[in-house]
């Protein structure tokens, strides 16, 4: 135990940078008032299957040793720990997002881990929309389940495109309505019996069913959303099986 404490990553200073952050307050505060039970509940709610997902969008990422990466909207920091091992004690690794409550649980959880390339993180406390950084500073850029529920996604995607280096990718996971409609249907009920129904019983009823609502109203072709902005866009893949999430690789 006593090793644990001394191995810890403590970050100097205050447990994460204060940038100031003009967004939409109402979403802020739903991702705050959501952030003592988010990581239960996704793992209650997706059977475990997140972790699967958010690898694969890592690895989508093209993310590698030494790399600069820049995890946006990371909230409790899963991608951002997925991330800070691929890139390495060599790379470093940026966790960006404007909840506090979610931040603070990242920052936690990262002294928790006794892994000693996970000093290669910095938590960022940021607009998505309005990024604190310059153009062209990151080798990849990973976004879980963000681009939703920004409140403007091309402001969004023009920022990523921003700082990103050129020929570097971002990778973007997502849940998608499914094209098939047997698999649309099933996503319904599962959501409208297995997880607005979980999320009653924490309190959160209201939350879970922004959650539904964004799902339905999300684009589900990056392609043209990428093309609307006059983004190059070289290649993309989605996955639209018997379950959720919709992952595209812009490049
Ligand atoms: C990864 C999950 C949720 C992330 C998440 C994303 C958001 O945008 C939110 C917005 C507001 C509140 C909360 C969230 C939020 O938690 C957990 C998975 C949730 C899915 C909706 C679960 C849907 C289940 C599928 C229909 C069936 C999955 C089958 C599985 C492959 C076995
Ligand atoms: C569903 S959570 C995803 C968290 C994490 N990426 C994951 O995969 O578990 C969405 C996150 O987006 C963040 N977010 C939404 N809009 C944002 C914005 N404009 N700037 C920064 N973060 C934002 C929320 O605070 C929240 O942490």
């Amino acid at each position: 135990m006593a090793s644990l404490r001394f191995s810890v990553p403590h970050l100097p200073g205050p447990r994460f940078k204060r940038r100031p952050v003009r967004c939409a307050g109402e979403r802020q505060e739903l991702f705050n008032c959501i952030a003592p039970v988010y990581d239960n509940l996704n793992d209650l709610l997706s059977f475990g299957q997140h972790r699967i997902w958010k690898r694969m969008a890592v690895s989508w990422s093209g993310a590698k040793p030494g790399d600069s990466v820049l995890d946006l909207c990371c909230g409790s920091g899963d991608l951002t720990f997925l991330l800070s091992e691929k890139v390495g004690s060599y790379g470093k690794v940026t966790g960006l997002d404007f909840s506090k409550e979610l931040l603070s649980i990242a920052s936690s959880r990262q002294c928790l881990l006794s892994n000693a390339c996970n000093n290669n993180i910095e938590w960022v406390e940021g607009d998505a929309l309005d990024l604190p950084f310059s153009n062209g500073n990151f080798d990849a850029i990973t976004m879980g389940y963000g681009l939703r529920n920004v409140v403007d996604r091309r402001q969004a995607m023009r920022e990523m495109f921003r700082v990103l280096k050129p020929g570097s990718r971002v990778s973007i996971l997502d849940f998608n309505k499914s094209m098939q409609p047997f698999t649309a249907l099933f996503q319904e009920w599962m959501i409208d019996n297995v997880v607005v129904p979980t999320a009653t019983v924490y309190g959160l009823a209201k939350e879970y069913k922004y959650l539904k609502a964004s799902i339905n109203e999300f684009l589900t072709d990056a392609l043209e959303y990428s093309t609307q902005q006059n983004i190059a866009l070289k290649k993309q893949q989605q996955c639209d099986t018997y379950s959720v999430p919709a992952m595209a690789v812009l490049m």
